[in-house]
């Protein structure tokens, strides 16, 4: 049997250790939400020279730098400041790139017929058609006929589909 003294001395320990779990799990909760600043510019650089240092790498085993071939179709304006970045980024790491400017009324068929012979171009390693598309061409089956191997932004179904065993 506890006395009164016993009792209230439980009770007081039991409060001081409950609050001591209590702000320990606190400080494990904060330390799960403690945010990391990342430097996005930095860490873009690194990236930026590991590809140029390989690209390089490549150039000096006797192979070709790889050709990047961008498409894009109409005149949104935001698409063509985003494929002008594009064309940027490929020129700092030393790959080429080409790019195929088509008008606003090119027809679905000469789209694939283009996208057909870009895929057997042994010269072309990498295709990435600019969204959005002009409305009369449906941007699924385009994105389905860029050859997987070459598919820049992995749009094609197939590559959708292995961004599972990233999970
Ligand atoms: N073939 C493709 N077409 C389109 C894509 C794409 O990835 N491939 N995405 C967009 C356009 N786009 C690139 O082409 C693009 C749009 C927005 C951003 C982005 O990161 N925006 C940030 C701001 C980034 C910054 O300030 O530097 C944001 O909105 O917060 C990147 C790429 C449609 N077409």
């Amino acid at each position: 049997m506890l006395g009164r003294t016993g009792l209230v001395h439980q009770i007081i320990w039991g409060a001081r250790h409950f609050s001591l779990a209590s702000r320990k799990h606190l400080q494990l909760t904060c330390c799960r939400q403690r945010a990391t600043l990342i430097d996005g510019k930095k860490v873009a650089a690194e990236i930026y020279e590991e590809l140029y240092l390989e690209v390089q790498n490549m150039v000096a085993c006797g192979r070709r730098a790889p050709h990047l071939v961008l498409v894009r179709v109409g005149n949104d304006p935001a698409s063509g400041t985003y494929v002008k970045n594009k064309i940027k980024a490929a020129d700092k790491i030393g790959i080429q790139s080409t790019i195929h400017h088509l008008p606003q009324d090119t027809s679905k068929s000469t789209l694939l017929k283009l996208l057909n012979e870009l895929n057997v171009d042994p010269d072309v390693d990498g295709i990435l058609v600019q969204l959005p598309l002009p409305g009369h061409i449906e941007e699924k089956v385009v994105c389905n006929s860029v050859s997987p191997e070459k598919d820049v932004d992995g749009f094609h179904v197939v590559n959708i589909g292995r961004h599972k065993d990233l999970w």
